[in-house]
């Protein structure tokens, strides 16, 4: 054979495979995904999301030392409202100063100064209707008042304490209301704009909307997630947002949509590139792994590899306490 056929002289020692990667997983790069109970006592174990929990404000100090202690960096907050009367037509509540959300980042933000605290942003666990975004009477999205209302709640989210907010909710033209809105509360200097650009309506999300009380009443998602099949509307989302004064792009789910990270660090070369490893993945993984498929650790760390060779920076990861505990083993 000809020289140029032998690859193998190039990673037959590990240290020659570790040359052979563009960037390494770092505790940096992680964000662990939290769910915030309204109940401040609570610290209820998720059964769709095993290892998960939904937690009280009063638990949450408790919950996170061990995780500093492993070098977390950084949490994306969802509140979980799971008292009566609270959810309605607009999501009014999603800023309540007293709500779970706004407390708890101001709990972090005072307790762990060097946490880096980002706020999800969207109207699903606060409407009735668990939509996304308010609601015309024929049941269609209201576009502009909801952006006009995720700003709001963004804003307040910013007010409170909150050093990034990234709004989940896929509304047309919401990174536009969201950055004008903090720029209007000269908060834009010191807030990042995580984008859910590409995100994907599916099959991945089950498990979280159990955790967060957050499916939809009626209907479904796919009037305003992207289709599955849908690469060039991806690719148009990921421009429109970097347009609208995005500060990261991020994909979602991850591991069945590595291509349009690609994409993503492609057409967005010089913002940092996150992909969420949603709760489907999460508990697919889990359950494989418990059923013998492959071993957990393994797994998951082959994953972190996969979504950094695709592009990825930043990984929201409901793994990231293992993986803070996997990395100081290696
Ligand atoms: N705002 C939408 C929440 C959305 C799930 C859904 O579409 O219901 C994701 C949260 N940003 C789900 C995340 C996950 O499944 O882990
Ligand atoms: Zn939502």
């Amino acid at each position: 054979s000809s020289p140029k056929s032998i690859l193998h002289g190039g990673i037959h020692y590990p240290l020659t495979r570790a040359l052979q990667a563009e960037r390494s997983l770092t505790k940096d790069m992680l964000m662990y995904p939290m769910f915030i109970s309204d109940d401040p006592e609570a610290l209820d174990a998720i059964s769709s999301l095993p290892g998960q929990y939904r937690i009280g404000t009063n638990k949450l100090v408790e919950f996170m030392n061990p995780l500093i202690k492993k070098g977390l960096k950084s949490v994306i907050i969802f509140g979980v409202p799971l008292k009566e009367g609270v959810k309605d037509k607009t999501g009014s509540r999603a800023d309540d100063p007293e709500g779970p959300t706004i407390l708890a980042v101001r709990l972090l933000r005072k307790t762990f100064p060097d946490l880096f605290v980002a706020c999800d942003v969207c109207l699903c666990e606060y409407t009735s209707h668990g939509h996304c975004g308010i609601l015309r009477e024929d049941g269609t999205l209201n576009n502009d008042l909801s952006n006009k209302r995720l700003a709001e709640v963004a804003v307040n989210y910013a007010k409170a304490g909150a050093q990034c907010v990234a709004p989940s909710d896929m509304m047309d033209g919401r990174i536009r209301s969201i950055k004008q809105g903090l720029m209007d509360s000269g908060l834009a200097h010191k807030v990042m704009l995580i984008s859910y650009s590409a995100k994907f309506a599916g099959n991945w999300y089950g498990p979280f909307r159990d955790a967060a009380n957050s499916a939809p009443a009626f209907g479904d998602r796919r009037c305003y997630q992207l289709p599955p099949n849908a690469r060039g509307l991806a690719r148009r989302a990921i421009k429109r947002d970097m347009e609208e004064g995005a500060d990261c792009i991020m994909v979602k789910p991850g591991m069945p949509y590595l291509d349009i990270v690609r994409d993503a660090a492609e057409i967005a070369a010089d913002y940092p590139i996150s992909v969420y490893q949603v709760s489907g993945e999460y508990s697919m993984l889990y359950h494989a792994s418990k059923a013998g498929v492959f071993d957990l650790k393994s797994i998951v760390m082959e994953t972190m590899t996969d979504f950094i060779r695709a592009g990825a920076t930043l990984v929201l990861t409901y793994y990231t306490p293992d993986i803070l505990t996997w990395l100081d083993e290696e």
